[in-house]
């Protein structure tokens, strides 16, 4: 995605300027055009880019800097904090509190993703335990609720909407009314679009936000306008009280980052962007972490959290028990391509990692990874508990086999090349036999190192070498090991061994 493509200009430049044996000021002026220049290139606006540049050299006194200091980091500080500055909007988003009905209300253009974006709101609130429903206020748009309503069924998710009903507001206020009987707890209104900012749209808007009572106007924008995005968040926020925003497509257009700090500047918090057409490409947006994860920096807690919205909490310390005795069966196998593909599109999962960007992760391979996933799985599907639960790859005969290819609908010679990935991943995390388990307040440096060094024989190599070497992982480790919750130190590790597996099917360079 577009993004990627701005960090990771914006890594390259950093990385180019460490490999210089002296940091003076040539260097850093180079680094600093060549940021400026992918800044500019995603427009973001002139003024914002030319700001930065000169705070960094303010910052940065290439004099002060005692030797020894490790002016790379410095100079990635002050870099960090800066793009902070720029899409920080200055207010925290507002939070709607599970359990106590919400009524949040979708605004904005004609194709900005409005609609789509309400169910992937929806669908990733539900993932979290909420009990979301889908109101079609929009009457304007002929399709637009067989569209909200097979989004909807897709995602399993409650509609109300009427092919006959012609008042917005009605429809908003029946929908409300229904779903509040029916306890749920966030009730989405999707209202309609104009193709441009015109009266009669916010004037519709304005009608049903005084009959719904919404407790959030989320205003919906395209990414590819980029800086112009300031005067379109204006126009919306000085007519209904837009509480937050959300950008989409950001995956497609090279306009990303304008759109991200023009909206900034009008002050509103932006809570998640649009990274694709489907359901879960949708992330939420906090700048810090979004920074970090731009220059390659890694975003530990949101992977933490990532791995625990996936991976059932029973089954965490269950992976890493069996893996220290040393078993690794195609169950485990089975799950863990389950628990990536739950995880959703795995460039945002790498990008979380220090060391790496969503640019190693082209759009097409991601396609062509799942596709591998899920055909390794149905075949799986044709097995027996016996035959998954097995460390011996022996009892696999060839009637099995021929049974197994039947029975998922493959090529014999497919069932084959799934087996010897197994038995290639199974030689490679026998080497996790004797890792310690982390149990509560047994997080000495001793027992972390021990792990970093088994954790360090299954790691793929490229992989390794990625997060910074031994030392790399072992700071994660203790980054980890310091995290408040010992569940968040386990999930670290699954996620390791999860993306490792990903890294070994690929065949990563
Ligand atoms: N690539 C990409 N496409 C998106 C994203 N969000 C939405 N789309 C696509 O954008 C198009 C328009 O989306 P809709 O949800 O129909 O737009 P809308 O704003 O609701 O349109 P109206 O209902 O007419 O106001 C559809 O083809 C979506 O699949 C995104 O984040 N990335």
């Amino acid at each position: 995605m577009v993004l990627a493509q701005l960090g990771g200009s914006i890594s390259r430049a950093l990385q180019q300027m460490s490999n210089a044996t002296i940091i003076d000021e040539k260097v850093l002026n180079e680094c600093l055009n060549e940021i400026t220049r992918a800044l500019l290139q995603a427009d973001v606006q002139f003024k914002l880019v030319r700001d930065m540049s000169t705070n960094i050299k303010k910052i940065v006194n290439l004099e002060d800097l005692a030797a020894g200091h490790n002016k790379r980091r410095i100079i990635q500080q002050a870099v960090y904090n800066e793009l902070c500055k720029i899409l920080d909007p200055g207010k925290p988003a507002f939070t709607l509190k599970k359990g106590k009905p919400s009524v949040v209300m979708f605004v904005g253009l004609q194709g900005s993703g409005k609609t789509t974006t309400c169910t992937k709101y929806a669908y990733h609130h539900q993932k979290r335990g909420w009990k979301p429903a889908l109101v079609c206020a929009d009457t304007f748009r002929a399709g637009a609720f067989d569209q909200l309503k097979q989004n909807a069924t897709k995602a399993k998710i409650p509609f109300y909407g009427s092919y006959t009903e012609s008042d917005p507001v009605k429809i908003a206020v029946d929908g409300v009314e229904t779903f509040k009987k029916e306890n749920c707890d966030l009730i989405i209104v999707d209202t309609s679009g104009r193709h441009k900012q015109e009266a009669a749209l916010f004037e519709e808007m304005r009608q049903v936000s005084v009959a719904a009572k919404p407790d959030l106007v989320i205003f919906v924008m395209d990414s590819s306008i980029g800086q112009a995005a300031f005067d379109q968040a204006q126009a919306f926020r000085q007519s209904v009280a837009v509480g937050a925003v959300i950008i989409t497509k950001m995956d497609g257009h090279a306009k990303g980052g304008g759109a991200l700090s023009a909206v900034a500047a009008t002050k509103s918090p932006i809570i998640f962007i649009g990274t694709g057409e489907h359901m879960d490409e949708f992330e939420v947006f906090d700048v810090k972490p979004f920074v970090s994860r731009l220059l390659g920096m890694g975003d530990l807690s949101g992977l933490v959290n990532k791995i625990q919205d996936v991976v059932p909490m029973d089954q965490q310390p269950e992976l890493l028990q069996k893996l220290s005795e040393g078993h690794f069966t195609l169950r485990i196998m089975y799950e863990q391509f389950q628990n990536m593909l739950k995880m959703g599109p795995l460039g945002q999962v790498f990008s979380m990692l220090p060391g790496f960007s969503a640019e190693m992760m082209p759009q097409g391979r991601e396609k062509e990874s799942q596709a591998k996933f899920k055909r390794y799985m149905t075949m799986m599907d044709s097995m027996t508990d016996e035959e998954l639960d097995s460390t011996n790859p022996k009892i696999l005969t060839e009637s099995r086999i021929m049974r197994i290819a039947r029975g998922s609908g493959r090529l014999v010679h497919e069932v084959m090349e799934m087996l010897e990935e197994y038995k290639r991943l199974a030689k490679i995390f026998s080497k996790m036999k004797g890792l310690k388990i982390p149990k509560k307040g047994d997080m000495s440096s001793l027992s972390r190192n021990m792990n970093a060094q088994n954790m360090s024989k299954v790691l793929p190599p490229q992989m390794l070498k990625q997060i910074g070497g031994m030392g790399g992982l072992q700071n994660l480790m203790k980054q980890m090991g310091s995290a408040k919750d010992m569940m968040g130190y386990s999930s670290t590790m699954e996620s390791f061994i999860s993306i490792s597996h990903y890294y070994y099917i690929m065949e990563m360079k």
